[in-house]
């Protein structure tokens, strides 16, 4: 309770500092919005500071927190904040693609298609779910197959919008791969048009970023085809 305490006061003397640091963006207009000071509090530091404000916000819905079932929920949101879904917000869990010699010289198109997107919408904090299909035609390297679901995953961890979220695994892909060739198509449910607001449960949102190769209709045809085909 002690150590709870204390770190309940970092967070209101943080909170006044934050005020400050608000306009402070640093990034270019692809990186998720963050500020300058985004990492100077431990995963721990943040899930206290959390579980005290979802408590509150549950209390102000007027749920009974000494219920059996809810009393441990702030605590379980905060914890899944940090440690799960908006995990791909701390750059220390960026996925290592290491690179490989393309010693097979294969230069045709490697597709991984139907990765699954789990992420959430920045303006409602709801989920995202879909999929995404990436490709890439290499050069002199290729990387393990399933750094690219990681890079997939580790961007989606994060609150989202669709278009940044594919520009953003385009760029990472590209950087990893040293090939400009490279596409990105995701398909994604925002459970925030589902779910409330608009509330249309058929609608669904496509994204897609081709560069290099992938410019030329011969190539995006033939990723479509691929993505398409089962
Ligand atoms: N471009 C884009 N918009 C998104 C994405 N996810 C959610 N949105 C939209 O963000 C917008 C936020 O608009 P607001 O008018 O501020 O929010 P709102 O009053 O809750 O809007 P409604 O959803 O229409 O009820 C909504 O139109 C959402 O559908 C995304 O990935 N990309
Ligand atoms: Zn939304």
């Amino acid at each position: 309770m002690k150590q709870k305490e204390t770190l309940w006061n970092i967070m209101d003397n943080h909170d006044l500092e934050n005020e400050e640091a608000m306009d402070d963006h640093v990034m270019s207009s692809l990186d998720t919005p963050l500020r300058k000071d985004a990492f100077d509090l431990s995963d721990n530091e943040k899930i206290a500071i959390i579980e005290k404000h979802f408590y509150q916000i549950m209390h102000t819905l007027g749920l009974d927190l000494t219920d059996d079932s809810l009393k441990g929920t702030p605590a379980r949101v905060a914890k899944m904040y940090v440690k799960e879904i908006f995990h791909g917000l701390h750059p220390d869990n960026k996925p290592l693609a290491r690179r490989f010699e393309n010693k097979y010289k294969y230069n045709k198109m490697l597709v991984e298609r139907d990765i699954t997107v789990y992420s959430s919408c920045e303006h409602h904090f709801v989920p995202i779910i879909g999929k995404a299909h990436v490709a890439y035609i290499p050069n002199e390297h290729v990387i393990g197959l399933s750094k690219l679901n990681r890079i997939v995953h580790y961007y989606a961890r994060r609150p989202q919008v669709q278009e940044r979220m594919t520009m953003q695994i385009s760029n990472e892909l590209k950087q990893a791969l040293k090939t400009d060739n490279v596409a990105v198509l995701i398909e994604a449910d925002h459970l925030c048009v589902m779910s409330r607001g608009v509330n249309d449960v058929s609608s669904s949102t496509i994204t897609a970023e081709y560069s290099g190769l992938f410019e030329q209709e011969q190539y995006r045809n033939e990723f479509l085809g691929h993505v398409r085909s089962k």
